[in-house]
């Protein structure tokens, strides 16, 4: 039977990555969809991008909206202090089970706590079933168009504290027009723009930091 393009990611993984080496999983996933076949993953360009949000902010509580086959997830881990935790939120079952397998081959699973289910029922329960206070960082990269509300829904659950960091992928490309005007025009966030590109091509993206003021 066919393979799905996240297998043969995680294939690529598996021939190419050293096991308990993050480093060598995020290399081997870049090489294969810059030279074999692209895929949605943050990428090497965005991505240092995100390495240096992620050192700058050191967070000790982490948010990934959106996992895919864990590119990401396992960037921003391996570069948490000791105790911090990530928890990634993904809604596909097929990604979340090859997500796993990239976790854990970069064996970083006591690090990051992957849950399968849709963003807008999962916030919510973020404080009583996760024992989550607040996040320090939250990484966008899930649906584009549940950017906005689920940002709004973090304020309205109390899960973001003055100085939280919102990092948003693909705020061009695909676009998130209405989650854009609303961090740049509300008094409650400070926002900067780093301009880069879509991941593995030429095509103009960026990210989005917006820092909430309380
Ligand atoms: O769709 C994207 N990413 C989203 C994946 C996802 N798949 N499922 C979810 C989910 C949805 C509810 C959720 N609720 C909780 N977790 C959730 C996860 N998110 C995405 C698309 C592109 C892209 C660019 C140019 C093109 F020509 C085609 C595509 C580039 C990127 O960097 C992306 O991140
Ligand atoms: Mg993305």
């Amino acid at each position: 039977t066919q393979s799905t393009r996240p297998q043969r990611i995680l294939g690529a993984v598996q021939q190419n990555a050293t096991r308990g080496d993050p480093r060598s999983v995020v290399r081997a996933i870049d090489q294969y969809c810059r030279n074999q076949e692209w895929a949605m993953n943050v990428g090497d360009e965005k991505g240092c991008i995100l390495d240096s949000v992620v050192s700058e902010v050191n967070p000790a509580t982490v948010l990934e909206l959106g996992t895919y086959c864990g590119y990401s997830t396992v960037r921003i881990a391996s570069l948490l202090p000791p105790h911090a935790k990530l928890i990634t939120l993904e809604f596909n079952p097929e990604f979340a089970v090859i997500a796993r397998q990239v976790i854990a081959w970069a064996g970083l699973e006591d690090k990051i706590q992957l849950v399968e289910g849709a963003s807008g029922d999962l916030i919510p329960k973020m404080k009583e079933q996760f024992g989550v206070e607040t996040f320090d960082l939250v990484f966008l990269d899930h649906w584009k168009d549940r950017y906005l509300p689920d940002t709004k829904l973090m304020e309205e659950c109390g899960l973001l504290r003055k100085g939280s960091v919102l990092l948003a992928d693909n705020v061009i490309c695909p676009g998130t027009p209405e989650y854009l005007e609303f961090v740049r025009s509300s008094p409650r966030y400070e926002s900067q723009y780093f301009k880069s590109h879509l991941e593995y091509t030429k095509v103009e993206d960026g990210l989005e930091k917006s820092v909430f003021l309380g």
